[in-house]
């Protein structure tokens, strides 16, 4: 036991420990004073509240499990905003355990109430149930009093006697069992479609969300969210009314009954309650912080995980295996030192209470058999209040066994809440769209200044202005990170401007319907086209759920990529594995380019369409862009001048402003920017052919 203690306050040390860990070194609170650096670090990167966090002597820490658990509950999470030592785990979103993950009990409420008749059903054959147990106690009372009194009484006809009280028993027997099967069977019924609405739910309002919010986000994070915390929530849920009703209508009704055998009995066993109670919600909020603690590490660990898998490739690529695996042994390993502190303050909790409650059992005996001696109870009184006090004790240990799950569950629910009511910062009220006739492709970028929200410091575009005339292929250059696939994001409404306008053919894409704008007006083309993991047919048709096979196969024609697709022996059902991983990158991009083309967008966006790919792939999907680009206004954005130089319009950007505007030859004959950058690339080029 001690050892355990033990264990649980190093851990708690050892928290603290990596909680000031500074570019590799640690400061031992135990072994050494901090060295300058050290406390530079911390004043720097810890609050007030954390640094006496830190200050904490560790023999305070070591005197015994309360202390331990107790600092644990209190000032533990202070310490977990820095208390990583992987860099990829840092950024994961700081305020995982704000108390933006509140339990909203008013939607859930609205999501019971459309299976109100059935949870009614089911509450109400949970309590029949119980109601049963409370009456079972009291019929074997009666009996029991009958077997007595045979011995006293051995000419009384035992048959007659027994027979209405038997049949009673046997009638309570199956109508407990029928009440049984009733509840366990409404009840996963309402829990798990309250759990599938849940789960759509937050599905479409995390489809919904903003760019800002994907830029922050961890994908892992959002899938945990959709399965595990659903999950754990529906499971807690359903324990809950049927373990938590059951018992606590239990503990009530043998409580009367209790009452009703004998008042002086029920006395003692009353004056204990409020002590239950008051420790009970104590703990229980304890608990449940430290609940919150452990599910978040588990997530975290599952992360680190999923990132491995999900980039197999570099992983290998860079001999990663190891350092992975170790990252991933470090956030178990703390998950499952949070998860034992869990089980051990839950254990704590269970075990006293379960002390407590033999020790009422006993002393009820010992109270119970003196009344006896003294005539006021019967030997089948005695009986009905052990039982009746037994189901008790066996309802309120059920009670506290659920409290881990209630506590799960309530933070899982918090979670799952959370996301399904967020709502996106950007307004998607625009309703506006442009008729196909009218469509002309005019598109203007007006006084725009703008930063990601993500950096709001970091101003990417400001004061820009630049006009792109409708059927005209308008590329934008310069050298990385300069804003040009910023330009095509602000134009897809991916972020809203902070000043300024972007407007196509005169009406700003804030009025435009979102969907319309980037289902129908504008195509995108990027860098790296996505795939899901389908047949290239129904890839292809992503472009345009309604179209026919005919339509897609015209598609695939413009964007030359007929002739290999037909090559494949399963042609257009050809299943195109993980993110398209079956297909080199020319072919993956040119089926990108025909779900691209497939809805006909007067406005095509090519974000360094063909920059991933070999100079024999390029060439190929270079003309089938240009194929594909015929008659429609198209916005450019490269960094290899080649696939540019046929452009109409050219604009070089140098951090977020246009320094040169022409054509290819008036630009060459400038010899300005555009110029140099034509030279650096030839020597890069030559630079590498050497
Ligand atoms: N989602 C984002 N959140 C925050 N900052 C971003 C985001 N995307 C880009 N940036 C930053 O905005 C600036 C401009 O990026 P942008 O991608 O527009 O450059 P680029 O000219 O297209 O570069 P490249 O040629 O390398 O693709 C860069 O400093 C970049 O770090």
């Amino acid at each position: 036991m001690w050892q355990l203690l033990h264990s649980q306050s190093c851990h708690l040390l050892r928290q603290r420990l990596t909680a000031v860990k500074s570019n590799g070194h640690y400061f031992n609170l135990l072994k050494s004073k901090p060295s300058d650096a050290v406390k530079r670090y911390i004043s720097k990167n810890c609050s007030e509240k954390q640094i006496k966090t830190l200050q904490i002597s560790p023999w305070k820490l070591c005197t015994g499990i309360s202390v331990g658990l107790g600092a644990r509950l209190f000032i533990g999470d202070t310490v977990f905003c820095k208390a990583q030592t992987q860099s990829r785990i840092i950024q994961r979103r700081p305020n995982v355990l704000d108390d933006s993950g509140q339990f909203d009990w008013k939607r859930f409420f609205e999501y019971l109430k459309p299976h109100k008749w059935l949870l009614v059903a089911a509450v109400a054959s949970a309590m029949a149930v119980a109601f049963l147990n409370i009456y079972i106690p009291a019929m074997l009372g009666v009996i029991v009093n009958i077997l007595a009194d045979m011995r006293h009484n051995p000419t009384a006809d035992f048959i007659e006697q027994i027979k209405y009280p038997a049949l009673k028993m046997i009638t309570l027997y199956i109508g407990q069992a029928m009440f049984t099967f009733f509840y366990i069977h409404l009840l996963a019924q309402v829990g798990e479609r309250v759990a599938a609405q849940m789960k759509q739910d937050l599905f479409v309002s995390i489809l919904q969300q903003d760019m800002a919010f994907f830029d922050q986000e961890r994908t892992g994070e959002l899938v945990n969210r959709i399965t595990v915390d659903v999950q754990d929530f529906k499971s807690s849920f359903k324990q809950t009314i049927s373990g938590g009703l059951r018992a606590i209508t239990q503990v009530v009704g043998s409580a009367v009954s209790l009452l009703v055998i004998s008042p002086h009995l029920t006395g003692l066993t009353m004056l204990c309650v409020p002590t239950v109670v008051i420790g009970g919600t104590f703990i229980g909020s304890l608990l449940r912080k430290l609940s919150r603690e452990a599910q978040a590490q588990i997530e975290k660990a599952t992360l680190v995980a999923e990132e491995a898998i999900a980039n197999m490739r570099t992983v290998r690529a860079f001999a990663g295996e190891e350092n992975e695996a170790n990252m991933f042994a470090e956030e178990c390993e703390t998950a499952a030192h949070l998860s034992m502190e869990l089980g051990l303050g839950v254990g704590l909790f269970q075990a006293g209470t379960n002390l407590f409650l033999n020790g009422m059992v006993l002393a009820t005996m010992f109270l119970g058999g003196h009344l006896m001696s003294t005539g006021q109870m019967s030997a089948g009184d005695v009986m009905a209040f052990l039982v009746n006090a037994q189901t008790i004790q066996r309802s309120v240990a059920q009670i506290s066994l659920l409290f881990g799950s209630v506590i799960k569950g309530l933070s899982a629910g918090g979670r799952v809440f959370e996301y399904i009511n967020k709502t996106p910062k950007m307004d998607t009220s625009g309703t506006k769209t442009i008729k196909y006739h009218e469509f002309h492709g005019d598109i203007e970028f007006k006084d725009v200044t703008f930063a990601y929200p993500t950096r709001p410091d970091a101003v990417v575009l400001n004061n820009f202005n630049l006009k792109i005339p409708a059927g005209k292929t308008v590329a934008i250059v310069g050298s990385s990170g300069n804003g040009k696939s910023t330009i095509a994001a602000l134009l897809e409404r991916f972020y809203d401007v902070d000043e300024g306008s972007v407007t196509i053919d005169g009406v700003d894409v804030r009025d435009m319907d979102g969907k319309w704008l980037r289902g129908r007006a504008i195509g995108l083309i990027s860098q790296e086209p996505v795939l899901f993991a389908t047949t290239v047919k129904e890839n292809i048709r992503y472009g345009k759920p309604e179209a026919t096979d005919q339509e897609v196969y015209r598609a695939a024609q413009t964007a030359n990529a007929e002739d290999f697709i037909r090559n494949f022996p399963d042609g257009y059902d050809t299943m195109v594995g993980e993110r398209g991983m079956s297909l080199s990158g020319g072919q993956k991009q040119r089926i990108a380019i025909a779900r691209a083309v497939l809805k006909n967008p007067p406005i095509m966006i090519l974000d360094e369409a063909t920059s991933a790919l070999d100079a024999t792939s390029e060439k190929v999907v270079q003309t089938a862009l240009e194929t594909a680009s015929k008659g429609r206004t198209v916005l450019v954005i490269a960094h290899r001048l080649s696939t540019v130089m046929s452009a109409d319009i050219i604009v070089v950007l140098s951090k977020g402003q246009i320094v040169e505007m022409g054509n290819h030859e008036q630009l060459k004959k400038q010899k300005g920017h555009y110029w140099n950058l034509i030279k650096q690339q030839d020597q890069e080029s030559n630079g590498r052919s050497l």
